[in-house]
């Protein structure tokens, strides 16, 4: 689905990472960990194309997306991924139901796709789609941008610290309905600094180490 090939990426004379080859494929869950600054927020915006690697190769499904001018960068962000930030990136003056609808607009619905409703449901929401969003909880906004997730069923998830400021009930809710996500069919890269989020994933890559993703059951072995 998504490959890495030879990525590096400095500012100035400061090489954040090089040399970084790796592969994610769907169905897959890739923790990105490593120290604060390591560079783990800016490879997430290489993959999301809001940054450009200094070298190197991100291929999807083939073609090379660091060369995409702006329409196919467009094309890429709105029919390929799914943005879920720790600050949860939501419109807060607006509904919950209108946050969803957002995410479904640019394509047209095809049967069976999630309804709003049903994406609230799946995240224990049901029945909350008119109320304002800053009115929410933390953890229920958080829930808002996953049922978002839900609706847009983009086939590459980018998630940065998406738990980092939620309690355990939510982190797990988070991380468990981004599992069955990727059952489903899609890919997840998500930064992590939570050992329990990074366990839940199928590979860790720690940035700035050798950078070879590790199959989480091997490294919870070693
Ligand atoms: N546009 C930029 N210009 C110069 N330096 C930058 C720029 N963007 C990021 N950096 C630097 O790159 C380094 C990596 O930042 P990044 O946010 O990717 O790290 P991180 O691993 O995600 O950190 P954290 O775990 O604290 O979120 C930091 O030292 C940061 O200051």
């Amino acid at each position: 689905m998504i490959e890495i090939e030879s990525l590096s990426k400095s500012f100035g004379p400061r090489t954040l990472w090089s040399g970084l080859s790796f592969t994610v494929e769907r169905r897959q869950m890739l923790a990105l960990t490593g120290p604060s600054g390591s560079g783990k927020s800016t490879l997430l915006n290489c993959l999301g194309l809001l940054d450009a690697p200094s070298s190197g190769a991100i291929r999807h499904e083939g073609r090379d997306i660091t060369g995409f001018g702006p329409r196919a960068t467009r094309h890429y962000r709105r029919d390929v991924l799914g943005y879920l930030f720790q600050n949860y990136a939501l419109i807060e003056n607006a509904s919950v139901a209108a946050n969803l609808e957002v995410a479904m607009k640019p394509r047209r619905a095809r049967k069976g796709d999630p309804t709003v409703a049903e994406a609230l449901e799946r995240v224990g929401l049901a029945g909350r789609e008119k109320e304002q969003v800053h009115r929410l909880s933390g953890g229920e906004q958080q829930r808002v941008a996953l049922a978002r997730l839900i609706v847009k069923q983009p086939a590459l998830v980018l998630a940065d610290e998406p738990t980092g400021a939620l309690d355990h009930d939510n982190t797990s809710m988070v991380v468990e309905i981004l599992r069955t996500m990727c059952e489903e069919g899609c890919a997840v890269v998500i930064a992590t600094h939570d050992d329990a989020v990074r366990d839940r994933c199928d590979v860790v890559l720690t940035v700035g180490d050798a950078a070879h993703p590790v199959p989480v059951k091997e490294r919870q072995l070693s």
